[in-house]
């Protein structure tokens, strides 16, 4: 790898994080005191168990074909077999996704941007899984106080997706070679950055985010079970096959 494979290398996982965002942060930080009237809240926490889900899906879902598009970009995952990519977003993109989170999270009043405004967990009540809403927010604010630049937050979404150690992959040793490029290419910027000191400190909320994935699915396994209509006719079909642990 010589250094200018490395930086073309960063700067096309930077510009396909800049492309697969609806937002900018700077237009993110503007909405970050357009925040929900009681009204709006109360309508929210008055939808049912299986509304606010499918509410929820749909978000997520729009969420995750954000991340599947980044995926797409990252030098190397498009040489990767169809089934491998399946394999990493199927793990990865909901992570993703939570990475992302803290751009757009206001960690003066703990509250998250989510359909169009900002709001508190108690948003979420409705969902009646409190403690996944808890530990999502718990980490939004921490990654928020990591203070990472956009540059970091692209280079790190690529690394929690492209991991060789997920499950059922059939050539774990290709999707290695694609890692340990990105893990070049995240050292490289962050020490160019002055922190090298953030490595080992994102490898540990790499670990939160697999226990915030598997609590994701456990709550998603809860819902289905009680709520099999809901979840196998109107959650939409990416999300089933991204999450449902068919
Ligand atoms: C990401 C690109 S961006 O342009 O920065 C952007 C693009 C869009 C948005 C708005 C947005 O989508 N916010 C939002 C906030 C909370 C949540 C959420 C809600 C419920 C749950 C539990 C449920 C799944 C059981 C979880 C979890 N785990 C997460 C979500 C979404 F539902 F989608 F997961 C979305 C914000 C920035």
């Amino acid at each position: 790898h010589s250094l200018r494979n490395i930086d073309e290398l960063c700067a096309s996982i930077v510009r396909s994080h800049r492309e697969t965002n609806q937002y900018r942060v700077e237009e993110l930080q503007a909405l970050r005191w357009k925040l929900f009237s009681r009204e709006e809240l109360q309508a929210y926490q008055s939808k049912s168990v299986d509304e606010m889900w499918q509410h929820c899906a749909i978000r997520l879902t729009d969420a995750v074909q954000y991340v599947v598009e980044f995926a797409k970009h990252i030098p190397g995952f498009r040489m990767l077999s169809q089934n491998d990519q399946i394999a990493l977003l199927k793990t990865g993109s909901m992570e993703v996704v939570l990475v992302r989170m803290s751009r757009f999270f206001n960690t003066e009043n703990n509250t998250v941007f989510f359909d169009g405004k900002f709001a508190g967990a108690e948003i979420f009540k409705s969902l009646a899984c409190g403690d996944l809403i808890t530990a999502v927010f718990d980490f939004a604010h921490d990654m928020c106080g990591l203070k990472l630049t956009e540059q970091q937050i692209a280079l790190f979404s690529a690394l929690v997706l492209i991991n060789a150690d997920r499950p059922c992959l059939e050539d774990r040793g290709r999707v290695q070679r694609v890692q340990r490029s990105v893990e070049l290419g995240l050292t490289h910027i962050l020490h160019r950055d002055n922190q090298d000191n953030l490595m080992h400190k994102l490898y540990q909320r790499m670990a939160v985010l697999r226990s915030l994935c598997s609590l994701h699915m456990e709550k998603l396994r809860w819902f289905s079970q009680r709520y099999p209509l809901t979840a196998h006719s109107l959650f939409p079909p990416l999300y089933k096959e991204l999450f449902a642990s068919e």
